[in-house]
């Protein structure tokens, strides 16, 4: 176990560390005390149920209590549906009744469903706690840094959220190697997002090393979460509360989004989702002028993380296009579309047409 990589997200007083190594779980209880979390108000772990029945949980407990903290922790049902009102009020109900006060802290043990949702009910508890990220999926490099939380509503995603930075970032890389092989390339598809938004070496990178990271090759799995990270921390630290610059982070989740909404949260994961809205946003950037490279390489290097391309048949094309409407970057009646337009670089839209979205949507549709 060698030293972490650490990453600065640089918000002024907001500004934290991301911890990125082999065996972070067991030092947490050392680098929570180092990072001024109280000692006297009670910790509560937020995870779900199929994290709790490893053993990253059991260890993340240790590791607290012997540094004296007290813990409580609440698990909840894993997937996207946990990321509801419903669950949240549990969760708020669960830290009355372990009696946290507004010197305590939550943490988010897991993938971008716990921290999004943990992230929440810390924001709104008191009116806003701590809270530790703990990342446990490959997706979570995404999830963990920034402070967007949120939970869904039927009819849309992250619709009910707020900004809310975290602590800090603790990425114990041991913990993605029980990964299903299927949650890998869902989290790698964000991965592969931010190099397609900023750095055009390393989506080559990651087609280069697609088979090292499908197996899970720690030493490709550190450079690439790192690299990821640092994609976002800049981002994020330039732009926090996406006035500008931050909405570049959405690439691929106009239409990805949609799908996710459409097909009822069950369907598609996220990075599925996200994968076939950056194919979709490839081809929306040819239609406007960009070279007919950015489509291929882009449907290359996702098919090379083993995610799907293109759009499900049974989505409702009707359906698709009313959800985009909820999406947040439809603004004052226009939508706002991430365009890639060469890999490494994207530019923000802010007047593509309905229509032609909707074609694109039929297009990729008859591909299928
Ligand atoms: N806030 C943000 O900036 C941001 C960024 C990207 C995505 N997101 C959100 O993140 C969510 C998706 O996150 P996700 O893909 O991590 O999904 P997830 O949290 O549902 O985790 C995926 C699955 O893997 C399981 N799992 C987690 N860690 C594991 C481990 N170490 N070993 C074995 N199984 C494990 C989980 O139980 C779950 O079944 C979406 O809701 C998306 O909207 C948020
Ligand atoms: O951090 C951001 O900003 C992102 O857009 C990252 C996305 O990967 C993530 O899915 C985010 O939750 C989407 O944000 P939303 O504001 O479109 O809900
Ligand atoms: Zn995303």
């Amino acid at each position: 176990m060698g030293e972490p990589r650490v990453l600065t997200v640089d918000m002024g007083e907001r500004s934290y560390p991301i911890y990125i190594g082999e065996g972070l779980i067991d030092q947490a209880g050392k680098r929570f005390a180092e990072h001024g979390i109280s000692l006297k108000s009670p910790i509560l772990i937020v995870t779900d149920e199929n994290i709790a029945a490893g053993n990253h949980l059991a260890h993340l407990e240790s590791s607290l209590k012997q540094a004296g903290f007290t813990v409580s922790t609440a698990i909840v049902p894993a997937g996207e549906s946990s990321k509801s009102l419903t669950v949240f009020q549990e969760l708020v109900t669960h830290a009355l009744q372990a009696g946290l006060d507004r010197k305590s802290t939550i943490v988010a043990l897991g993938g971008g469903v716990v921290g999004d949702l943990a992230g929440f009910v810390a924001a709104s508890y008191m009116r806003g706690i701590k809270f530790v990220q703990v990342p446990t999926t490959i997706l979570a490099h995404d999830s963990s840094v920034g402070g967007k939380v949120a939970v869904n509503h039927p009819l849309a995603k992250n619709i009910i959220g707020a900004f809310h930075q975290p602590e800090m970032v603790l990425y114990d890389l041991n913990t993605l190697q029980t990964l299903p092989k299927r949650e890998v390339s869902a989290g790698l598809s964000e991965v592969v997002k931010h190099g397609l938004i900023w750095d055009a070496d390393f989506v080559a990178w990651c087609d280069e090393n697609a088979e090292r990271l499908l197996a899970l090759d720690p030493e490709a799995l550190g450079y690439a979460l790192y690299k990821g990270c640092s994609v976002k921390a800049a981002v994020v630290s330039k732009d926090e509360r996406e006035n500008d610059l931050r909405a570049i982070l959405n690439l691929g989740h106009t239409i990805g989004h949609a799908l996710e909404a459409v097909a009822g949260y069950k369907q598609l994961l996220h990075g599925e989702a996200i994968s076939i809205g950056m194919v979709g946003a490839a081809r929306l950037a040819v239609k406007l002028g960009a070279s007919e490279q950015v489509y291929t390489v882009t449907k290359h290097v996702l098919s090379r993380v083993g995610l799907p391309v293109r759009l499900p048949v049974d989505l409702d094309t009707d359906l698709i296009m009313d959800a985009m409407k909820h999406d947040k970057k439809f603004q004052e009646g226009s939508m706002t579309f991430i365009v890639p337009v060469a890999i490494g670089r994207v530019e923000i839209n802010h007047s593509v047409s309905a229509s032609l979205v909707r074609e694109i949507v039929e297009q990729m549709k008859q591909e299928a």
